[in-house]
């Protein structure tokens, strides 16, 4: 029989596969995560995530203003606490003007239509680096989801748009709705870490936060990243509890939940490119092994063809850039 289909007619120049290409990247699938410290002109660059930095809250202002100018509208805040404000129950988290309290309104101030979503977790917080209150050694789950709730309520009040839990105890999303509803912000939204496996690529992001475990692991919260199944499991509660977004975390690595749960739910489904991927292809790229541009960009259409509406990622702005 003669060869009547030719699959690569549809391949022979950049117009033709432009022209049938299923997935794009565009500024509206990012969300910028932004690590916030205390003082004034800080802007110290992370040793494990070279090109990424750590503001203080007047350089904030110049460098949200910049994402907004890239078509960049959303960010998620991270805070890094000085070790004197830790204790093991995160009480400074509540603190009205706290560091994050104060970074949401910075933010606001500046670009007040800038979607504005906070961690929510109490490791940077801890003085076990842990993201609950820790008890004879294990992390305690209703009473650290008593005190998200209020974190989140806190949050809510500074003026974020959503708060985003991280932290992985079971229950949490229902406790912070009910405050939020009951304390009438309606309108706040919750972005769960649904899924979140108990991961090494985290690295560089603890020494970001100075977070890391001061004792052990978070096995005993964060999924084991052998399962499968589980993952739908925790994000259809999540759900139900009232998630508005849900999210897979790693990403690479966890593309196939990605898919998954896409398939299995009827909400946003966030993904994070989490700082070890980050660090990985800035390092081999820094050697000359990796091209740096090319890897990123098909790293990123990954998580596109895989089903994420959001990713959340330290590339975000050098793709924009990239993409011009
Ligand atoms: N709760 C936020 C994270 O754990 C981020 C991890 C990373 O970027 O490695
Ligand atoms: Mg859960």
């Amino acid at each position: 029989m003669q060869q009547l289909r030719r699959n690569r007619r549809l391949r022979t120049n950049e117009a033709i596969r432009s022209l049938v290409r299923e997935n794009t990247i565009t500024p509206h699938d990012f969300l910028v995560p932004l690590f916030v410290v205390e003082g004034k002109g800080v802007q110290e660059e992370i040793a494990s995530m070279p090109g990424y930095y750590r503001y203080s809250l007047d350089l904030l202002k110049n460098e949200v203003k910049e994402l907004w100018s890239m078509g960049l509208k959303s960010v998620l805040l991270f805070v890094k606490v000085p070790d004197t404000l830790k204790d093991n129950k995160g009480t400074e988290a509540l603190n009205p003007d706290g560091l994050m309290q104060r970074a949401v309104k910075t933010v606001k101030e500046v670009t007040p239509d800038m979607l504005v979503m906070t961690d929510v977790a109490l490791d940077p917080y801890s003085s076990y680096g842990h993201d609950g209150i820790v008890k004879n050694g294990y992390i305690v789950n209703d009473e650290t989801c008593e005190v998200l709730a209020e974190m989140s309520l806190s949050h809510a009040q500074a003026g974020a748009d959503f708060v985003a839990p991280s932290d992985m105890m079971d229950g949490r999303i229902l406790s912070i709705r009910e405050i939020l509803e009951e304390e009438n912000y309606v309108n706040t939204g919750i972005m769960s870490y649904s899924a979140k496996y108990a991961s090494a690529f985290y690295g560089p992001f603890r020494d970001a936060l100075d977070s890391a475990p001061g004792f052990g692991d978070k096995k005993t919260y964060q999924m084991d990243f052998a399962n499968r199944e589980e993952a739908i499991k925790e994000t259809l509660m999540d759900i139900e509890e009232g998630a508005d977004i849900v999210m897979v975390k790693p990403g690479l690595c966890y593309l196939d939940l990605v898919r998954e749960v896409r398939d299995n739910v009827d909400v946003p489904v966030a993904v994070y490119q989490v700082s070890g991927e980050y660090a990985m292809l800035k390092a081999a790229a820094e050697k000359g092994w990796l091209d740096h541009d090319a890897v990123m960009l098909e790293q990123i259409m990954a998580f596109k063809r895989a089903g994420a509406h959001i990713i959340a990622s330290y590339f975000a702005k050098d793709v924009v850039k990239l993409l011009g």
